[in-house]
């Protein structure tokens, strides 16, 4: 009788993994960053990835982040991953359940992840730690009981020919 595969991937793995590749989905030149979010019974319920708004040209509308008209960056259009995550999901309530995503949430998606219900929110990359939008964001996590903590990368190297 044949043994179980051993070396299939984990469930942090497979949902950090697809957010990590929904992010590549991203025409941000600076920052691409991808959202994955799970039931608490692990099944997938939405993804997503910054980008602008639909209707708006990812070849008309700036991608610079910075500017004397704030109107010419990015910053004023585009909806983060985590927003444009919970805004995908179709099928109800997010009550309960988990967040995977590539970069530490802002403020602004911190509170839509609050009020959408999530718990729990794993995170990889923190490059803003330290900012104002990231210290208001765990301020607004540990008051409201929103568990989070970062994503333990385990090294493993997955090829994809596509
Ligand atoms: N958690 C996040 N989710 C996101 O989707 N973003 C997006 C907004 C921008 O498109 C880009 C950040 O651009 P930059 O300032 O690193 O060049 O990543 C940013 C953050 C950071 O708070
Ligand atoms: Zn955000």
């Amino acid at each position: 009788m044949a043994n179980k595969r051993e070396d299939y991937i984990s469930w942090d793995e497979y949902f950090m993994g697809v957010a990590i590749l929904s992010g590549q989905r991203s025409k941000d030149p600076n920052t691409q960053v991808g959202c994955c979010i799970v039931s608490q019974d692990n099944k997938i319920l939405s993804m997503g990835y910054n980008g602008l708004p639909t209707g708006c040209s990812d070849e008309e509308f700036p991608w610079n982040r910075e500017g004397e008209d704030p109107l010419e960056t990015k910053y004023v259009y585009t909806v983060h991953s985590e927003l444009n995550a919970i805004l995908n999901y179709r099928g109800g309530s997010l009550e309960g359940a988990k967040l995977y995503v590539s970069l530490f949430p802002c403020n602004e998606c911190a509170k839509a992840i609050i009020q959408s219900g999530i718990k729990e929110v794993i995170y990889d990359c923190n490059k803003y730690k330290g900012t104002p939008s990231v210290a208001a964001s765990m301020r607004m996590f540990d008051a409201a009981g929103v568990k989070y903590h970062p994503y333990k990368r385990t090294g493993r190297k997955i090829e994809i020919e596509l």
